[in-house]
């Protein structure tokens, strides 16, 4: 009886149900044409990074996940003075991930639970999450991305200007087929047991054309025809509370990506197992991966720190803190600021 009662609380009324098309909403939240080329050249500039045309070192940094727009905005503003003072030796880039895939259970992510009532008005979280994005890339960072539900990149691609594959979906065959839709970049993790096989044949499957089920702007059910993905590449998070971050585990993955024809670049998690869920690692870690590129390692592109305004995450979201993580903790931005300032003076050494 009670699981009833919290159940039907716990429901939308069914007028609520209904999602804006693709199209209403970009109309709703539109992207200016002086954003939109912003984006493109963004994409273009990673582009060129994976293809050796620019040595720069990519950055992705940002919280693990977006809760909190005031917050999130508050970062992006300290990121994007970091981003343009370090221009020359890093391409600094937000993550701005606004769905989270769990584990088993947990929330989800801006875009399915904006209000974390747990009622999943998604109508509102893809309104949200859409003007969030809109709002940091106002900032003139470009803007990373997690692409977990095929649909919800209807919403939001054109904002982003990286995307990833997350270790719990790289092995999926829709996933493959939305990399090859995407009109960016995007890294592939290897699979939560460790193991880059999976990133590999994603990367094989994604860089080719496919005829899928999904929607067309208008929201009509259609066939997808993909063009392929020329711009994939893997990302190393560790696996089973294994690191994959040291220069052997990096030589092993780089000379697997050369035997099965994929593009020699690996981006390197310093979160996640890389970490062993310790956000203070990611320091150390990080550290370790540009000394690696300094050497000479022109097989890294880059690394991703898991980073927001106060360190660590909250469980108690009754007495919330101001730009603490609520899924996995973060370094806060004082160590983020001086880890990143560490990194550039070191990279930047080489690079003059
Ligand atoms: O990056 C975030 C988490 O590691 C990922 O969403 C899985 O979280 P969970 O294991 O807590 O569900
Ligand atoms: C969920 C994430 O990572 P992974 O897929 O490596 O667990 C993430 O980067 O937010």
């Amino acid at each position: 009886m009670t699981s009833t009662i919290q159940s039907e609380q716990h429901q939308l009324a069914s007028d609520e149900l209904k999602l804006p098309t693709p199209k209403q909403l970009r109309d709703t939240l539109p992207l200016s044409t002086e954003l939109s080329s912003q984006i493109q050249q963004q994409r273009q500039h990673i582009s060129k990074l994976l293809n050796n045309q620019d040595n720069r070192l990519m950055v992705i940094v940002g919280p693990c996940s977006i809760d909190d727009e005031t917050a999130a905005l508050d970062y992006g503003k300290r990121l994007a003075r970091l981003a343009r003072d370090m221009d020359d030796a890093l391409f600094i880039v937000m993550r701005a991930y606004v769905e989270k895939p769990r584990t088993t259970h947990g929330w989800k992510g801006l875009a399915y639970d904006s209000l974390r009532d747990g009622r999943g008005n998604m109508a509102l979280g893809l309104h949200r999450s859409r003007q969030v994005l809109l709002q940091l890339s106002a900032l003139g960072l470009p803007l990373a991305t997690e692409a977990l539900h095929p649909l919800v990149m209807n919403y939001l691609s054109d904002l982003i200007s990286w995307a990833a594959i997350g270790a719990r979906t790289s092995e999926s065959q829709p996933h493959r087929e939305l990399v090859s839709d995407l009109p960016c970049p995007v890294g592939i993790k290897n699979s939560t047991d460790g193991r880059i096989s999976s990133a590999i044949n994603a990367m094989h499957a994604s860089s080719r054309s496919h005829h899928t089920l999904g929607i067309d702007d208008n929201g009509q059910i259609s066939i997808i025809n993909t063009l392929g993905n020329p711009d994939t590449h893997l990302i190393l998070r560790g696996g089973q509370g294994l690191t994959n971050y040291d220069a052997d585990s990096i030589q092993h993955a780089l000379s697997q990506l050369s035997a099965n024809d994929c593009r020699e670049k690996v981006l390197i998690d310093c979160s996640h197992d890389n970490s062993l869920k310790q956000y203070d690692r990611q320091v150390g870690i990080a550290q370790h991966v540009v000394d690696q590129y300094l050497a000479g390692n022109t097989g890294i592109l880059g690394l991703m720190l898991e980073s927001y305004i106060e360190a660590g995450k909250q469980c108690d979201t009754d007495m919330p803190v101001y730009g603490q993580s609520i899924t996995d903790a973060c370094l806060g931005w004082d160590e983020t600021e001086l880890l990143l300032t560490t990194l550039y003076q070191k990279v930047r050494k080489q690079h003059v």
